[in-house]
């Protein structure tokens, strides 16, 4: 589903280059979730959006659905988020100017998969029928969440990518939150790939890989 082979990533910063990694592997198999676990600026977040084909690779290949990210150009590394993956990050990113409802099928509308059925499935389980009138600013930040979380499902993509998806949260309202995207990423049996520093979540994932010194573990 994911293979990541031979990754190298250095940011650049004013003291010079500031690596990362030179050399890291994995795989998300199928219907498996992982937890990527690490200390605060190991490079989690950068792994994350590298494998969303948001920032670039030094060295490597990102092979998703067979094709390697790595060796594509802009468009076509959108083509592939759109098809192929669900975001949540740290910052939800929802649109302002757009209704919950509009927001919800925003990207299923990109990758021509609106499903009516489906879509109502989620408002439902996430709790959202009540909102979708409403606008993001409307919204508590744990609502605002499962939206993000709606948001990144409605398109049925196979693999989902998640930053800490309650990391802004309280402790009640993020296992409430992490208890319905996980039923959801196991009824659809997507691939679920989670950056978190909370080991209790990580527990409930298939398994953990902790990133330390450049390496995975
Ligand atoms: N665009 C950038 N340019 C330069 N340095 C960056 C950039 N993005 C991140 N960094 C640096 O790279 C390191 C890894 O950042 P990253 O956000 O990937 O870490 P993280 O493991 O996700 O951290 P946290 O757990 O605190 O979110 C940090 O030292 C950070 O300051």
């Amino acid at each position: 589903m994911l293979q990541v082979t031979h990754l190298a990533k250095s940011h650049q910063t004013p003291q010079g280059p500031l690596p990362l990694f030179s050399d890291l592997h994995f795989n998300l198999h199928a219907g498996e979730s992982i937890a990527l676990m690490g200390e605060s600026g190991c490079g989690k977040s950068t792994l994350l959006h590298m494998v969303a084909g948001l920032e670039q690779a030094d060295k490597g290949r990102i092979l998703i659905a067979d094709q390697d990210l790595c060796q594509m150009n802009d468009r076509q590394r959108s083509q592939l988020r759109r098809y192929q993956l669900g975001i949540i990050f740290q910052q939800l990113n929802l649109i302002p100017s757009l209704t919950i409802y509009d927001n919800l099928v925003f990207q299923a509308r990109l990758a021509n998969r609106v499903d009516d059925r489906w879509l109502m499935h989620l408002v439902a389980t996430l709790g959202l029928e009540a909102l979708l009138k409403r606008y993001p600013a409307q919204l508590s930040g744990g609502q605002q969440q499962r939206v993000a979380i709606g948001r990144a499902l409605a398109a049925r993509a196979p693999i989902l990518l998640a930053d800490e998806p309650t990391g802004s949260l309280d402790e009640t309202n993020a296992e409430q939150v992490m208890t319905l995207m996980l039923a959801l990423v196991k009824e659809t049996g997507t691939s679920l790939l989670m950056v978190t520093h909370s080991a209790l979540l990580a527990a409930r994932l298939d398994r953990s890989l902790t990133l330390s010194q450049g390496q995975l573990k």
